[in-house]
């Protein structure tokens, strides 16, 4: 007999709005967990299986380069499409897109659940022998409570039948394929496809989920993903400081935190010279006790000339996210007679925020002058000193 093709739906296509509610500037399907983008972790748990025919991420309209940015190259990775306002209607179009393939099963998964097992998709995927659909879901164990306002309790649930659901969920195409079709004819939405399946009168499983099988949805799920990748790791917080110099010389402007300001000066340097980031990025290096900015980028190569210093402060901001860590804090003080800096440090905070991934509320700019004492004082150079405070998992 002919195996069956078994094709996936990931949708990533919906803005993250509730776990950006950190400042994070990334929707959270593109923010990394221990150095990997979290869509990049869904999408791999599915190549991973031989057993699936082909792949296909639903994205948002506007995420196309951060999609690319992923890197992702796989013979079963289909091309993107875009999805739609809902999650209800990206699906769809990941439906509609996979039409013409014919696939005989289809399996439709969250970006945001970047834990689905193999235990956990084989299991929905075994149930759909003998149901149309099947989905994993964890039996409740809270008690339920149902309010009217979200604050005094009306009644209290029988949480006997209760169950929340996860995905992957998975269906007979056409089966879902016409399901979707005709529940997009609706005013309502649904809110995971085993409804409508429920809604066209098809039959649905639940196999057993998994307690790591979470969505993130909220920041503070960011760091219950890290305890799962870490097997619970022990965190710990780590300080590291960096000092920098820079000497004036003829130009008409400096880049300090990453922000061009015009000046009757420029700084003098192998890259753009920017203190400021040069300080941040040995701080941060230095919390994690990997060297320091010369080792990673040393002046006697051609290619770092004339450089952005943001990409020695990404650079070190990766190392910690390949390590499983986390930047919790920054602190820079820039030491200059002139150009005067307050009116740049929001700017700066953004600049430093995305070029880390970071919110701007944990970046600190803040400037002083020598009073008119020393080199700094006679315009001759500046200084900038910063602080890190990095979280790692422990490793001895
Ligand atoms: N228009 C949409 C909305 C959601 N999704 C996807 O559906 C999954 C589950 O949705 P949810 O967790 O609610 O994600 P968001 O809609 O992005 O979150 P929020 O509601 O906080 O903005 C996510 O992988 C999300 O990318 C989608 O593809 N298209
Ligand atoms: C599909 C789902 O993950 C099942 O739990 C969930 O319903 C999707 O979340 P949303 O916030 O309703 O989009």
């Amino acid at each position: 007999m002919r195996q069956k093709s078994i094709f996936v739906i990931v949708v990533a296509a919906g803005k993250g709005e509730r776990a950006s509610a950190d400042g994070s500037t990334d929707p959270k399907q593109y923010r990394s967990l221990a150095g990997i983008p979290v869509l990049a972790r869904t999408i791999r748990a599915f190549l991973d299986l031989p057993y699936v025919t082909n792949v296909l991420t639903v994205i948002h309209p506007d995420h196309a380069d951060r999609y690319a940015s992923l890197g992702l190259a796989d013979d079963r990775l289909l091309p993107p499409v875009t999805g739609g306002a809902s999650r209800q209607a990206s699906v769809l179009e990941g439906l509609k897109a996979l039409a013409p393939l014919r696939p005989d099963l289809v399996l439709i998964q969250d970006a945001a659940r970047p834990f689905a097992t193999p235990q956990v998709i084989g299991d929905v995927i075994a149930a759909l022998d003998q149901y149309d659909g099947a989905l994993p879901a964890l039996p409740v164990t809270d008690t339920i409570k149902r309010s009217l306002d979200g604050r005094q309790v009306a009644t209290t649930e029988d949480r006997s039948q209760l169950a929340a659901a996860q995905t992957p969920q998975g269906f007979r195409f056409g089966q879902i394929f016409s399901a979707h079709m005709r529940a997009a004819t609706l005013p309502r939405q649904f809110t995971d496809d085993a409804e409508i399946a429920e809604w066209a009168g098809l039959r649905v499983a639940m196999v057993m989920g998994d307690r790591d099988n979470i969505k993130i949805t909220h920041p503070q799920d960011f760091a219950q993903a890290e305890r799962i990748l870490s097997g619970d790791a022990i965190m710990e917080t780590r300080i590291g400081s960096g000092f920098d110099f820079h000497q004036f010389e003829p130009g008409d402007a400096v880049w300090l935190g990453g922000v061009r300001i015009p000046h009757h000066a420029k700084l003098k340097g192998h890259s753009d010279a920017d203190v400021a980031l040069h300080a941040l990025t040995d701080a941060i290096l230095g919390a994690i006790g990997e060297g320091d900015i010369g080792v990673h980028f040393p002046p006697s190569d051609m290619q770092w000339q004339g450089a952005a210093s943001t990409i020695f402060l990404k650079h070190a901001g990766d190392l910690v996210a390949k390590a499983g860590g986390r930047i919790v804090n920054l602190d820079v003080t820039i030491v200059c007679e002139a150009p005067k800096i307050a009116s740049h440090v929001p700017a700066m905070q953004r600049v430093i925020g995305e070029t880390l991934g970071i919110a701007p509320t944990r970046i600190a700019v803040k400037a002083t002058t020598s009073e008119k004492l020393g080199f700094i004082g006679r315009e001759e150079g500046m200084v900038a000193m910063a602080s890190a405070s990095v979280e790692m998992p422990r490793v001895d």
